[in-house]
């Protein structure tokens, strides 16, 4: 038996796919540990997947598509049950990265009924609850004894926290907070499973003391009743409806008629109110947003994910998908091995890869902001804030480009949800409105670079955190690309500091510049705000080429670094092209400079064409986690094709009712008065 790199290779697959992964230069197992950050843990994905692979109780009964939104939900939390009770024969205890891979191998990325629990009920309490109040609660959720959401935006406001309508107000004499939604835009609308899953909620409101708004705080509210499930009095709550996608989630509405909870239901980690209602005030300001912050750090890996999805998808699908020729006297080529093809698909791969690792050091460092705020040091607060904006919303976007691109690049099959495309590009694309809309989220980051570049501008850029000391460097006159006998990544990322830098300081002074002219602060800021988020992305796109070059440096396998440092080198060539304009525009990269990278970047599509397939493979999704017809590993689609229009539920009869009782009569009457 020969021992191929790739390890996907299996007897009977399509001899096109499997030919792409004989020609697969490095281990793809040895890939995986690249991508999930350990050997160990890739390891346990693949015994995870083993696992549920041999429990056919833990599969889809039948393909996703084919079922109504309240069958998903009922299949969803059938499962869900089962993986709860098995959930220690499958995982490690409480180990978040296992449950995220056993989460999406079983239920899917469709959301479930539990989705908000773990993502953002336990995160609040873990981060915001006191001690004495965890020992009541989380071990409660983690558990499973109780089901919890976050309840924070409304139908009039999502973006703009501070004038949320819900109000806690405090009662001296009965030690109580009183819930209450004044008007239809103070509903809560849009946590996810609030709507039917929840019995509680962490829920944001803003909270008054004696006639004094002291803004958003969070409070633990039950919402329904531990043993019926129905809806405790003063409780209005229900499901808002179908979505683009993530229907198996129930997004909900929730409204408060003077609904009453004990002081001590208000999250006091870090905020107290005492008996008599003095307020304790928290270290810093936006302590309680801690929820949202753990959604963003995670959730850049999240989208990686998804449009890794995409992208197996498609390569695996180009790779088995022939039509046309190249060379006229040759049989038809797999689509593949179209330049267009490459470029719509590989530049994809590299940012996938990009971001996974981006989203590695995300959660280091969130996980080191909430060890140190545990013990009340917040000085990193606002650089993970600056940071996760950014990334949050420059990976949703991209994610979402991606998936769009791979779609098309299945052609006509890529529209039918046998793809599982559309469902894919649904819940990524989710991912730039929610934890704070792409724009919004821009503009904070863009606040942090403008404080930034106020330091650059009185001579103090040694005072400038390690996110953004590149404000303060003095470029190189031109850019060395193509102009050094050995270009390397120093030469790329200095243009993208350069790049990102001038941004920064031209939308700055703008922003100063219309202040200077009499224009009020945020007059002067909404008038500039296009271009501060021009730098936010920038700055964010550098931040991602840097995380790509030390993941690159930090390979030692020489295969593996091989093929990386080639899409590192797609992927810094890609990017500069796409951000061209910026770079011409003062003359700092040359137009034939620009001839040089793209001359680089169709030499890196040939040079990773072989490895295609290798690249997508190491993600290590299985058929049961893509929900792809198309994505199979296998490579056997067209035959699964027709099996499973075969099985679409309008095929069960030869015949439909509409047809009885419609077309029949139509076609009838159009026949008789003719006659
Ligand atoms: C496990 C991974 C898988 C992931 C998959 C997830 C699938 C789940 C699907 C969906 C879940 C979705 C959930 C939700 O959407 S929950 C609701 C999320 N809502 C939002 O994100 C609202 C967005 N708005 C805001 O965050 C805020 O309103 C704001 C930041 C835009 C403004 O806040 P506000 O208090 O009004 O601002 P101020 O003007 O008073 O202050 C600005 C000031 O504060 C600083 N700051 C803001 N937030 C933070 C923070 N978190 N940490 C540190 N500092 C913060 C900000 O930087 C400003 O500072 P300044 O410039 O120095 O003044
Ligand atoms: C799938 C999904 C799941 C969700 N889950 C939850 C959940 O579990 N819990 C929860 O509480 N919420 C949840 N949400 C709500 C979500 O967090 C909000 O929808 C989001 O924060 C955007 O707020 P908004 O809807 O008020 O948008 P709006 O603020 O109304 O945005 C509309 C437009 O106005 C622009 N805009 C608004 N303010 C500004 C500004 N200051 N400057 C410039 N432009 C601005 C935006 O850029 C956007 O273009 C979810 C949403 C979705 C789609």
């Amino acid at each position: 038996m020969v021992h191929h790199q790739n390890k996907a290779i299996r007897e009977g697959d399509n001899p096109d796919l499997t030919a792409e992964r004989v020609t697969g230069t490095f281990d793809t197992h040895s890939m995986a540990a690249q991508i999930y950050n350990s050997e160990a843990h890739a390891r346990r994905r693949r015994e995870i997947t083993e696992i549920i692979a041999k429990r056919p109780e833990l599969h889809d009964t039948k393909p996703f598509p084919f079922m109504t939104r309240e069958e998903k939900i009922l299949e969803s939390s059938r499962k869900l049950t089962l993986i709860t009770k098995h959930m220690n024969e499958i995982i490690e205890p409480n180990n978040s990265n296992e449950m995220f891979h056993l989460n999406n191998e079983v239920l899917g990325i469709e959301g479930h009924p539990m989705a908000l629990h773990g993502i953002m009920f336990i995160p609040a309490l873990t981060a915001q609850a006191s001690e004495e109040q965890q020992k009541k609660w989380l071990t409660r959720a983690i558990n499973r004894e109780i089901v919890g959401t976050y309840a924070q935006t409304e139908l009039g406001h999502g973006t703009n926290l501070q004038n949320l309508e819900t109000t806690a107000t405090y009662d001296v004499a009965t030690q109580e907070f009183v819930l209450h939604t004044p008007t239809i835009t103070g509903l809560k609308w849009w946590p996810g499973n609030l709507g039917k899953s929840s019995n509680y909620a962490v829920v944001v409101a803003l909270m008054f003391i004696k006639g004094k708004n002291y803004g958003p705080h969070t409070f633990m509210v039950p919402l329904r009743d531990e043993k019926t499930h129905q809806p405790l009095k003063g409780i209005t709550i229900g499901d808002i409806g179908p979505k683009i996608a993530y229907n198996v989630t129930d997004n909900g509405f929730l409204g408060f008629d003077h609904y009453r909870i004990p002081r001590t239901n208000l999250l006091m980690r870090h905020t107290r109110v005492e008996p008599d209602g003095t307020y304790v005030k928290p270290p810093h300001a936006k302590i309680n947003y801690s929820a949202m912050v753990h959604v963003r750090s995670h959730m850049i890996t999240g989208q990686a994910i998804m449009l890794s999805y995409a992208l197996t998808i498609a390569t695996r699908y180009s790779s088995v998908r022939r039509q046309g020729q190249i060379d006229t006297t040759q049989p038809e080529v797999k689509v593949l091995e179209y330049q267009t093809q490459q470029h719509r698909l590989f530049p994809y791969i590299a940012r996938a890869y990009a971001f996974v690792f981006a989203g590695a050091e995300t959660v280091k460092l969130y996980e080191r902001v909430l060890e140190e705020v545990a013990t009340g040091n917040v000085s990193l607060m606002a650089d993970l804030h600056a940071l996760t904006s950014g990334l949050k919303s420059v990976v949703s976007h991209y994610t979402a480009q991606g998936i769009e691109q791979a779609r098309m690049a299945c052609g006509g099959h890529g529209y039918s949800q046998a793809s599982y495309m559309s469902e894919i590009f649904g819940v990524a694309v989710g991912g730039c409105t929610y934890e704070g809309e792409n724009m919004v989220m821009l503009l904070q980051l863009a606040r942090y670079l403008v404080k930034s570049a106020s330091l650059v501008k009185t001579g103090q850029s040694s005072k400038l955190g390690p996110l953004v000391a590149y404000l303060g460097a003095k470029s190189d006159s031109t850019s060395l690309i193509d102009r050094t006998p050995t270009t390397g990544f120093a030469e790329y990322v200095k243009t993208f500091q350069h790049i990102a830098r001038r941004q920064t300081l031209k939308a700055a002074d703008k922003f100063f510049g219309l202040m200077e002219k009499g224009e009020k602060r945020p007059i002067a800021w909404n008038k500039s705000s296009v271009e501060l988020n021009r730098a936010s992305r920038l700055h964010t796109r550098l931040y991602i080429v840097e995380a790509f070059v030390r993941r690159v440096e930090e390979v030692a396998d020489p295969r593996l670094k091989e093929v990386l440092t080639d899409l590192l080198h797609l992927h810094v060539n890609y990017e500069l092209l796409d951000m061209s304009t910026y770079a011409l525009e003062d003359g700092f990269v040359s137009s034939s400079q620009l001839d040089y990278v793209r001359d680089q970047l169709y030499f890196y599509l040939a040079k990773i064409r072989p490895n295609a397939v290798s690249l997508v493979d190491s993600w290590e999704f299985s058929d049961q986690e893509l929900r792809s017809v198309l994505g199979r590993r296998d490579g056997h689609v067209y035959e699964n094709l027709f099996a499973w229009a075969k099985a679409s539920p309008l095929n069960k009869t030869d015949v439909l009712p509409s047809v009885d009782k419609y077309l029949k009569p139509l076609m009838e009457s159009a026949r008789a008065s003719k006659l």
